[in-house]
């Protein structure tokens, strides 16, 4: 019986072109300007520290912002400047620049399964910060209080069966009553090494879902919970 579902978000609950199109380009626009108004700040301070440790050169801020974004353009998911990311679409949201993309059957389906008690849960390369400004800042209201627990890279890759294992200790659940929800093929085959149940979200956005064996849904009305 599935008692907790945890979910991705780009191309799962959300769609690709709001993460490419709208969130990637504001934190490319903005970090020039936030990294030098920030920057002194001591937890902006250590980001950028990290991320100059990851690409390894003893570089000045100016310098470090062209790696950033070069980061950004090649879509990687360092956990530094995730967390810069989550800062500035928190200031977005805030502004009201954009609200989080969400889509209607997710959030509709969302609501039912934690009416029905079901535990909910995020797991996304995305820092924590950004999933929750995401889901506080919706079209369909604030989602967060659906959410038991938000999981980003610090708890491991998420292709790799290990960041699964550990979610599933820290939810203390039986790996078969865990849904991991997601649009790519590897992170489902990596929750499927840690035993947990799977299915894969096919939104007809994008490249080409290639599902492998695992279960398809086109949106989450399709997901038999
Ligand atoms: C929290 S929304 C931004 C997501 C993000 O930064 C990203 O790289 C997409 O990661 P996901 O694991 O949700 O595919
Ligand atoms: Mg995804």
């Amino acid at each position: 019986m599935v008692r907790a579902i945890v979910t991705d978000i780009e191309g799962t609950t959300s769609s690709l072109s709001f993460v490419k199109d709208v969130l990637f380009p504001y934190s490319a626009r903005h970090m020039r300007e936030f990294v030098l108004t920030h920057g002194p700040q001591p937890p902006v301070r250590r980001m950028l520290d990290e991320a100059r440790e990851l690409d390894g050169g003893a570089r000045d801020d100016a310098a470090l912002v062209d790696v950033l974004l070069r980061w950004i353009q090649e879509d990687r998911k360092y956990g530094p400047l995730k967390a810069l990311q989550g800062l500035m679409w928190e200031e977005g949201y805030r502004r009201g620049d954009f609200q989080g993309h969400v889509y209607e059957d997710a959030a509709r389906r969302l609501r039912d399964w934690h009416a029905r008690g079901l535990r909910l849960y995020v797991y996304s390369s995305g820092s924590v910060q950004a999933q929750v400004s995401l889901f506080r800042h919706t079209p369909f209201g604030d989602l967060t209080p659906l959410f038991q627990g938000h999981f980003d890279t610090r708890i491991g890759g998420k292709k790799e069966a290990a960041a699964y294992e550990a979610i599933r200790r820290e939810l203390g659940l039986p790996a078969p009553d865990i849904l991991f929800l997601s649009d790519v093929r590897e992170e489902l085959d990596a929750a499927a090494t840690a035993g947990l149940r799977t299915a894969c979200l096919v939104r007809g956005e994008g490249p080409e879902v290639n599902p492998g064996p695992h279960p398809v849904a086109r949106s989450f009305d399709e997901l038999a919970v």
